[in-house]
């Protein structure tokens, strides 16, 4: 079974309660996001492989540590996802972007695929798909399935806030893949929005509600 990381480093939950204010507006909320999503970026990451690589410094040569073996890709879930994706570029600037357009119908719940364009090579990238909110999970394991269905294997889904309703229908739906969290929620309301929460992050993010 895959494992549900909570990243709940001060510096993350600080500005996650500024993120959930509904005195915060757009710029603050996309800054926010982008600041929270970097420092997640740094645990998100922890247990990439490393290779040796020697180097000369100005001293003498040695043999240290690099990344640069591993190929990354990224994957927002379109809209909320894209306002993760700087922050976690500024990390690891030569991962590659991948795009899923997905919206949650409001009265069915069921996700909507309207966009999918992912990297050629992605069964041999490690993934993390990003989306602030998992709710009833139906969004991530869709589109967790269109990245297996073109090869994808090595995948991290990277939320913001999750329900866990939403945590336990991705370990059942894909038991491989870890998730990695910066708060867990009590619980969804009648219309799945996740409690306490945000609100829709798309539209606080975008403006447009
Ligand atoms: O876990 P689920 O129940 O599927 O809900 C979560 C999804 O809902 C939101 O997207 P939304 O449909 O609002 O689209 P948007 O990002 O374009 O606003 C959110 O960003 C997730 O993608
Ligand atoms: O609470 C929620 C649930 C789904 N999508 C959101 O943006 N927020
Ligand atoms: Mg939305």
């Amino acid at each position: 079974m895959s494992k549900v990381v909570v990243m709940d480093h001060p510096l993350i939950q600080h500005k996650l309660t500024m993120l959930r204010d509904i005195n915060t507006g757009s710029k603050d909320f996309r800054d926010l996001v982008k600041e929270i999503s970097m420092l997640m970026a740094y645990e998100m990451t922890r247990e990439l492989p490393l290779e040796d690589a020697e180097i000369e410094t100005p001293l003498c040569t040695m043999t240290s540590k690099t990344l640069a073996g591993k190929k990354l890709g990224i994957i927002p879930i379109l809209r909320a996802g894209l306002g993760m994706v700087d922050g976690v570029l500024q990390l690891i600037p030569a991962a590659k972007v991948g795009h899923i357009g997905l919206y949650r119908d409001p009265e069915t719940l069921q996700p909507v695929e309207y966009y999918c364009k992912l990297p050629s090579d992605v069964p041999e990238r490690e993934l993390f798909v990003l989306d602030p909110m998992l709710a009833t999970g139906g969004s991530a394991n869709a589109a967790i399935q269109f990245i297996k269905d073109r090869g994808g294997v090595n995948i991290r889904l990277v939320s913001l806030i999750a329900a866990p309703e939403g945590v336990d229908a991705v370990h059942k739906a894909h038991p491989d893949v870890d998730i990695y969290v910066a708060a867990m929620d009590e619980k969804l309301n009648d219309h799945a929005y996740i409690v306490p929460g945000l609100g829709d992050a798309g539209d606080r993010l975008f403006g447009t509600k």
